[in-house]
């Protein structure tokens, strides 16, 4: 569904240059529901855009399904946002209409788009459990209940990829993990792709694989140890984050570039030259060594 491949993203303001993609490289599959983790500032948000068509990349290539967002013209963009991708955001909720019902509120966006299935907007509030409080006005709903009108939304456009930028980061851990559920179901039972941008190490731990980005590259991988584990089915020891149920891999690129991270070198005083050996089963990476005697 998705290939990045050397995925550059510069912007640009005045005299000021700000690298925020530098080469990223990330695979998704048709059908995958995955997250990606990372500090403040490593570019998250940068790449969702990217793949939302919200912003254009700079250099190197992105696909999604048939769409190479770095050559497409204006009005295959707004087509692709139109026909392939929803996006939900953090606080999507006050973007809301606070005297319209929840159904309204979904209807909205069909409105504009010429055609409203008012079949398929309740049936999206079904899924996503408020089929009890569709005709409330969304003032009438709890942050987390807003928060669900606004995924439903989210799918107003029958999207193949859902992307989700912090999706529980203003909500409780209850509505966090009903938020959970429902993305499980709609990647089962739709089969649309969905990845989540989060800091949440508790619900990233509920997905087979996260990503994690580091300066603006893939720098960590973390797969699933045993993927038919049931999340949240009570064995999954979930409070321990990501470590417990998933095992670390570091991303080596296609030309064997990987990333050391910046701890290991300072506690090792590595700056601009290290020592590689292999002894035929591991690659050792040390401080280099005196040439003098
Ligand atoms: N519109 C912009 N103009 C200039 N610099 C930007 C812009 N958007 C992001 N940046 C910079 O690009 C880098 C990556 O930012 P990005 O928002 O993608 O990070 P993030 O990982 O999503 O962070 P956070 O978790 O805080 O949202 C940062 O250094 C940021 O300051």
């Amino acid at each position: 569904m998705i290939t990045c491949e050397g995925l550059v993203k510069i912007y640009k303001s005045d005299d000021l240059e700000v690298v925020a993609l530098q080469g990223l490289n990330l695979k998704v599959e048709d059908g995958e529901l995955m997250a990606i983790i990372g500090n403040s500032g490593s570019g998250k948000s940068t790449l969702l855009n990217i793949l939302g068509g919200l912003d254009r990349p700079s250099a190197g290539s992105v696909q999604v399904g048939p769409w190479d967002l770095l050559k497409i013209s204006e009005d295959d963009l707004v087509k692709y946002k139109r026909e392939t991708v929803g996006f939900i955001w953090q606080n999507n909720a006050r973007n809301l209409l606070p005297y319209l019902s929840a159904l309204e509120n979904v209807e909205m966006p069909m409105m504009l788009s010429g055609k409203v299935d008012r079949t398929y907007a309740k049936q999206l509030l079904e899924w996503v459990g408020l089929k009890e409080r569709m005709y409330n006005k969304l003032h009438q709903l709890s942050g987390g209940e807003q928060q669900r009108v606004a995924i439903a939304i989210s799918l107003c456009n029958r999207p193949k990829l859902l992307l989700a930028d912090e999706p529980t980061g203003s909500v409780d851990t209850a509505t966090s993990d009903l938020i959970m559920g429902i993305f499980r179901k709609l990647n089962k039972e739709l089969g649309v792709t969905i990845v989540i941008v989060t800091h949440d190490l508790t619900l990233a731990g509920k997905v087979d694989r996260v990503v994690a980005i580091r300066d603006g590259l893939t720098s960590t991988e973390f797969l699933k140890r045993n993927p038919n584990m049931i999340p949240g089915g009570g064995e999954e020891p979930e409070e321990k984050g990501l470590q417990a149920v998933h095992e670390a891999y570091v991303v080596v690129d296609r030309v064997g570039r990987l990333q050391v991270p910046k701890e290991y070198l300072n506690a090792l005083n590595i700056k601009d030259k290290a020592s590689m050996e292999f002894d035929g089963e591991r690659i050792i990476i040390s401080p280099p060594k005196s040439l003098g005697g």
